[in-house]
């Protein structure tokens, strides 16, 4: 039986799965944290990989390995291969008005957007590695300076494993690539004309690699060990889950993303909806918000409870909180695009000023932009069948029961899991055994919750939605 890796290397934490290739059985896991901040120095992830994988008994007996990972990071490399800065990550919002400006550049209003939704399929928001390179060139030329190579947290970290030292060997997948802002997947082809756009020059870029090509090798004493394209971590995701057309996954983790898989590409030029590619050849109409999993986490800090008892709280309470409702923009927000929002709470009383109201309104109002996610997406055409819940926050019972209110439909909770890793080995089993389509693997025993839908929950939230305060220092 030959053994494959599936690695995550997510925002909070890099998890490692080890699978029978064949049968996709569990064979051993293991995982370690990443630090907090939206910069991190990717060396901190180089150490949590080592960090899981030595747990988990090193690679040794692995046919292949592959790495998903956050989307959009900018890693960016000197002519040595040295990391010139810190990578700035998905959630960082630094760059929001080198997104304006780049928009901006491309036509007026609608028609900048429409520009850049037509080129790339997404319209460039502060999350996107193009609008970080913009950011560099303007307030960091002597580090733009030194830039040779841009590459993506899974691209670096599929490097590293391959040995790194030449740049010429960066190697990166169409699901991340979509995410940058500079390579289209309508054509599978870079727009070097737009990374120059925005940093002034045309650094290497990683080779893209089709969903079941390799990334090489691992080097070292791992040399018989096959690299995999990787993948970013919706795209994961969506092979992990086993996501076809028609299911739409919401994965509630540090973001919240509501995606499907489509056979053709999507270009939205309201904004909402990122056209990227997925990992098996098809595309991956993707909302993302900054604010889901950790919105939980939030309000049980505030309530001084662990998140099984604000669960238990927000379940105590009546759907809709009695008119409380929590806009639950913490990290500013991305979709809609607010990078300087706040969140705020509105609707007090004395009735609703109870610990199990805040904890329900956290729950509803997280879910309600998820919510607003999937109407963009229908809005986009997509086919909604299933609806799949994954990630961290997929733990949480008040999540799962309260998900069918908000979102007007049943909802699948496959087992908890580390859906993404499992995605990265289910590539990783494709490469070492060949053929057109990756192994089928099954996911286990799914629950279904179908609680009667709430429409009032939503009502109310667009009510508050955009009665919010900027940050102070925004
Ligand atoms: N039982 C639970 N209830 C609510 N949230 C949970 C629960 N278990 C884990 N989480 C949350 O899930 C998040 C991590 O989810 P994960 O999908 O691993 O995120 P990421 O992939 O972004 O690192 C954390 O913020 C954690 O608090
Ligand atoms: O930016 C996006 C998608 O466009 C995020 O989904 C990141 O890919 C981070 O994912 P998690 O660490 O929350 O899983």
């Amino acid at each position: 039986m030959p053994l494959v890796a599936g690695v995550d290397s997510s925002t909070q934490s890099c998890k490692i799965v080890v699978r029978d290739a064949e049968t996709g059985a569990l064979v051993r896991q293991a995982r370690a944290p990443h630090p907090d901040g939206t910069e991190v120095d990717p060396e901190a992830w180089w150490q949590a990989l080592t960090d899981a994988v030595g747990t988990m008994g090193g690679l040794g007996d692995m046919a292949a390995v592959s790495v998903a990972g956050q989307q959009h990071g900018m890693v960016c490399l000197d002519d040595a291969g040295r990391v010139v800065r810190p990578a700035l990550l998905w959630n960082d919002t630094r760059s929001a008005g080198a997104a304006a400006d780049l928009v901006a550049e491309a036509g007026t209003g609608e028609a900048g957007r429409r520009f850049w939704a037509d080129a790339v399929g997404s319209v460039p928001v502060a999350s996107f590695t193009v609008t970080k390179l913009r950011w560099l060139a303007r307030h960091e030329p002597a580090n733009a300076d030194r830039v040779a190579a841009v590459c993506l947290p899974h691209d670096w970290l599929t490097w590293r494993l391959g040995g790194g030292g030449d740049l010429a060997a960066l190697r990166t997948d169409r699901s991340d690539a979509s995410g940058t802002g500079y390579w289209s997947p309508a054509t599978g082809e870079y727009r070097p004309d737009l990374l120059e756009q925005a940093l002034g020059r045309r650094p290497a870029l990683p080779v893209v690699l089709g969903p079941a090509e390799s990334a090489g090798t691992v080097g070292g004493a791992y040399g018989s060990v096959l690299l995999g394209p990787g993948a970013g971590d919706n795209a994961g995701a969506a092979l992990g889950v086993g996501a076809r057309p028609g299911d739409v996954v919401v994965s509630i983790g540090t973001s919240g993303t509501v995606f499907s898989v489509a056979d053709t590409p999507a270009a939205d030029p309201d904004g909402a909806v990122a056209g990227f590619a997925d990992a098996t050849g098809r595309y991956l109409p993707l909302v993302c918000t900054l604010n889901a999993a950790r919105v939980l986490d939030a309000a049980a800090a505030l309530l001084r409870v662990d998140l099984a008892d604000l669960a238990d709280l927000a379940l105590a309470a009546p759907a809709g909180a009695d008119g409380l409702v929590l806009v639950p923009y913490l990290e500013g927000e991305r979709t809609p695009n607010r990078p300087d929002a706040t969140g705020a709470v509105h609707g007090l009383t004395l009735r609703t000023s109870t610990p199990a109201h805040l904890a329900r309104a956290a729950v509803e109002g997280m879910l309600c932009a998820l919510a607003d996610g999937l109407d963009a997406l229908r809005a986009q055409g997509a086919r909604v069948d299933r609806v799949i819940l994954v990630g961290g926050g997929a733990r949480s019972a008040a999540v799962r029961r309260i998900a069918p209110q908000v979102f007007g439909c049943p909802v699948l909770v496959p087992p908890p899991g580390e859906y993404v890793a499992d995605g990265a080995a289910r590539q990783a089993a494709w490469l070492a055994l060949g053929g057109t389509e990756p192994p089928q693997w099954t996911v286990g025993a799914t629950e279904e919750y179908a609680t009667e839908p709430v429409p009032a929950i939503r009502a109310r939230y667009a009510e508050a939605r955009d009665r919010i305060v900027d940050r102070a220092d925004g």
